[in-house]
């Protein structure tokens, strides 16, 4: 479970980034973040799993305080960021092997998992090859297969689906879909709003780092007969 309280991000002492935004993921529910460009997603993410400070506020991960028990909170959480470009020089299964040290998974565990995630996404024959030959999408999805390597309840993921071929972008939807209906809750960005639609049980739409919206797709359809997702979402962004 995510929970997110009043917090606020400042860059440079005047961009308020994010803007006492508060909101809640439950388990079992896939959770769409959405908002114009600049809205405040990645900084919104990058608090959440502790790679940046907030400067109010209360973040916690299946109730751990992601700035007082940094490592339990991080234990739970699977992060794909918005890049996929590092550690290059590493072949594949060098990557995988490498953050399932960090999380200590034993190595048949460990192989278990990566094993079946790459063999849904068509990367397993090339998983001795350096990450520097992978596409993008190559990269994208070897990242996914790390981030899940320690089987972890809460994943985050920073516009997860960019790049990916349509097999790939249906097994990841499938694959988000499987883990919050086992219990699990997935946060995720995207400015797909055709995905949001169809995948999410709940959407989040921020501008300049306030909360516009938080509820379920059919609360807000319902609050406006007839329009599309895109209609609505730009609608609520321009008059803001
Ligand atoms: N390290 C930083 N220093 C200064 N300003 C920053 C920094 N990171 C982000 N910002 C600013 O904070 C605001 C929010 O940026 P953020 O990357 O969170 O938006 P976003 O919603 O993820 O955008 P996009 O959809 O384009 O990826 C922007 O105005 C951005 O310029």
């Amino acid at each position: 479970m995510i929970k997110f309280n009043n917090v606020t991000k400042v860059f440079n002492n005047t961009l308020k980034a994010v803007d006492d935004l508060s909101f809640t993921v439950n388990k079992g529910e896939i959770v769409g973040f959405i908002g114009p460009n600049g809205s405040g997603k990645t900084t919104t993410i990058k608090m959440l799993t502790g790679i940046l400070s907030s400067d109010s506020g209360e973040i916690s991960i299946n109730g751990h305080d992601i700035k007082r028990e940094p490592l339990e909170a991080k234990k739970s959480i699977g992060y794909i960021a918005d890049s996929p470009d590092m550690f290059l020089r590493l072949k594949g299964i060098e990557f995988l092997n490498f953050i399932g040290d960090i999380y200590k998974v034993p190595s048949d565990v460990r192989k278990k998992r990566f094993t079946e995630v790459c063999d849904r996404f068509g990367l397993t024959d090339s998983l001795n090859a350096p990450m520097l030959s992978y596409s993008h999408g190559m990269r994208q999805k070897i990242m996914v297969a790390a981030a899940l390597v320690h089987n972890p309840d809460v994943w985050i993921l920073d516009e997860p689906l960019i790049g990916l071929d349509p097999k790939s972008a249906f097994e990841l939807k499938a694959m988000m879909r499987e883990h919050a209906d086992a219990g699990n809750c997935v946060f995720f960005s995207t400015h797909i709003l055709e995905v949001a639609e169809k995948l999410c049980d709940k959407v989040i739409i921020i501008k300049k780092g306030k909360s516009l919206y938080d509820g379920t797709l059919d609360n807000l359809c319902s609050q406006n007969t007839g329009k599309s997702l895109e209609q609505i979402f730009l609608e609520l962004t321009e008059n803001e």
